[in-house]
């Protein structure tokens, strides 16, 4: 027999099965959102949180905005406990958040969870037993009759204590735990039972609940068992449907996505999705996926970065690199095309149209969850290209490095990354930039230049410049006087009268004002080729356009040297 021959699918499809839920496209609205991180969350790490770590995480999940919170199992220990007395006696809940407890269907546990909650203003009562068949069978050794009658008991004495605390305004919940792996009639009939003891109203709604307590299927088959349970409850208009999906499948987010289609109203899960074995549903990206279709999901995720660090402060969890919205990497894009494609989406947004997200391969503005583009977004190794290169070079140091240069500036950047093999720092990136190409003065170096504007007014006559030089090249100095139809063309002409041979043409020139910080206010590039057809770049910079650009030929001859050994 193969190892795969002992599993069988263990879920159940509902008896009349409907999707009406495929013919919506989104989510529309925020359900009620219920965190359970101090309860499911907590009861899965490896040392519970202390009192005080389970008080920190409670007044974080109110400052994001949950108005419903599982505070934990009050009859599980002796913090769980305490620590309900210690919101309530110390009156740490705001008004509009509803503590929530769960308990067993046995009376000594639902006494001990209603002694944890008395002087509380608003709780919901939240009460489970498994209902699967496997745990009818092997744990409960119970028929469905008597699991019937453990909710049923339970429910009556919920109802009956709560009674007696006419000060707390109680809200009941229901979980046939297992739910995923019980037959649909069965999870309809149990769940019916209860509402008949509870008697929903209008204002005194019941909740049932419906976890995917071990995720068993694909994600549109839990869809239609909650679209059966939604179309089957008794008192349906009163009762809240709650989801509850864990993620043993990797596919929780979808559940509870298809889930809220089907019908569901409440979403029970936790803070990137801590939780017993591979997790409960993540809130964050169920909100976060709200989000991005432009819908308000009720809870701030404004700053991700916070979120993250008081999430892994209380459970010693991390959030992995990957996950999403809120991993260190998620908005990193080093492969080449997905950088001009954002540097070229970044920049189509500022001019076209800044109220409207769009840019590709980013879902969600960095901005949005507290993150910068700096640093964050384009980051540059050996799978970068020159769109990527030249847009982080913009945009912390104002070089525009023109078209044609930046595939060489980019096959630079990214040899180098691959020697070392590591990442490059935008200042690393600019430092090797400067390095190679601004103001590269060995061995010619221009200390002084003056020109003069030599046009004749005859018309017709074109445009005549003189320059005086003083040229330095290798400690050999030189002062020249010379001529040509541009500052640049005087320049270049004054070289070619030292004793040198310097052979190039010019290809190209361009130059603009630098707008981020800089100790210089424009830059100049400058392309020449030599008689080979190889083409040599330089940069220049300086407070006057005109030395820029003298400093850009100077660079550019300096970067043909290299190659072309200069002769006498
Ligand atoms: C899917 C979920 O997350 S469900 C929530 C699970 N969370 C937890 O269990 C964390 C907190 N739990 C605890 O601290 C403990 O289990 C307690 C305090 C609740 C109970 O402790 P104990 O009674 O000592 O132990 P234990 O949990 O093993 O009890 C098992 C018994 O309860 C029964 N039982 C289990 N769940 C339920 C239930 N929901 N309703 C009624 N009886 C139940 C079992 O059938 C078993 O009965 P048996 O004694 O006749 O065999
Ligand atoms: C108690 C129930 C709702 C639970 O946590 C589950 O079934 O996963
Ligand atoms: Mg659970």
């Amino acid at each position: 027999m193969k190892n795969y021959e002992k599993y069988k699918v263990g879920y159940f499809v509902p008896p009349v099965p409907s999707c009406d839920w495929v013919k919506k496209d989104h989510i529309t609205k925020a359900p009620r959102w219920c965190s359970v991180d101090l309860r499911d969350g907590n009861q899965a790490l490896i040392v519970p949180m202390s009192l005080d770590e389970k008080l920190e995480m409670f007044q974080y999940l109110c400052k994001i905005g949950f108005k419903e919170i599982e505070v934990g199992f009050p009859a599980a220990s002796e913090t769980e406990f305490e620590f309900l007395r210690t919101l309530i006696d110390k009156d740490l809940v705001p008004d509009d958040v509803t503590l929530q407890v769960l308990t067993q269907s046995r009376k000594h546990i639902i006494e001990k969870t209603f002694n944890a909650l008395i002087g509380a203003k608003h709780a919901v009562v939240h009460l489970y037993n498994s209902t699967s068949v496997a745990q009818r069978q092997q744990v409960f050794k119970a028929s469905e009759s008597e699991i019937i009658e453990i909710a049923r008991e339970g429910a009556r004495l919920i109802k009956e204590i709560a009674e007696q605390y006419p000060d707390t305004d109680f809200q009941f919940e229901y979980s046939p735990e297992s739910f995923t792996g019980t037959e649909m009639e069965f999870a309809r009939d149990i769940c019916n039972e209860v509402i008949d003891i509870w008697e929903p109203t209008p204002e005194q709604k019941v909740i049932i609940n419906l976890p995917a307590t071990v995720e068993m299927s694909l994600p549109h088959v839990f869809a239609s068992q909650i679209e059966y349970m939604s179309k089957n409850l008794h008192d349906r208009e009163n009762v809240v449907l709650s989801l509850h999906p864990h993620n043993d499948r990797g596919t929780g987010v979808a559940d509870a996505e298809l889930g809220l289609l089907a019908g569901g109203d409440r979403i029970e899960g936790t803070l990137f999705g801590n939780g017993e074995r591979t997790g409960n549903v993540d809130i964050v990206t169920i909100a976060m996926n709200m989000f991005t279709h432009g819908v308000d999901p009720k809870l701030n995720f404004s700053n991700m970065p916070e979120v993250v660090e008081a999430y892994e402060k209380a459970t010693g969890m991390t959030v992995d690199p990957r996950h999403p919205y809120s991993g260190a990497l998620v908005f990193a894009a080093f492969s080449g095309s997905h950088q001009d494609a954002i540097a070229k989406g970044m920049k189509w947004r500022e001019a076209m149209d800044p109220t409207r997200w769009t840019v590709p391969y980013l879902p969600v503005d960095p901005h949005d969850v507290g993150r910068e583009y700096d640093g964050d977004v384009i980051r540059i190794n050996s799978q970068s290209g020159k769109g990527g290169v030249a847009y982080v070079i913009e945009r912390d140091y104002g070089f525009v490095i023109p078209n044609p240069m930046r595939a060489e500036v980019g096959y630079m950047m990214k040899d180098i990354s691959d020697k070392h093999h590591e990442e490059l720092s935008t200042k690393e990136i600019f430092n090797y930039f400067s390095e190679e190409y601004i103001n590269y003065f060995d061995p010619i170096d221009i200390t002084d230049a003056t020109f003069k504007h030599t046009s004749s007014t005859k018309s017709g006559a074109s445009d005549s410049f003189s320059v005086d030089m003083r040229i330095d090249i290798n400690g050999e100095i030189f002062n020249i006087n010379s001529e040509g139809n541009g500052r640049l063309d005087a320049v270049s002409n004054g070289l070619n009268k030292t004793p040198y041979n310097f052979n190039y043409k010019f290809v190209t020139y361009s130059e603009h004002a630098i707008s981020a910080d800089s100790n210089s206010k424009a830059a100049a590039y400058v392309c020449i080729e030599d008689q080979l057809g190889n083409q040599f770049w330089g940069v220049g910079t300086h407070d006057d356009i005109i030395l820029a650009s003298v400093n850009a030929l100077v660079s550019a001859v300096n970067r043909m040297n290299k190659k072309d050994h200069f002769v006498r």
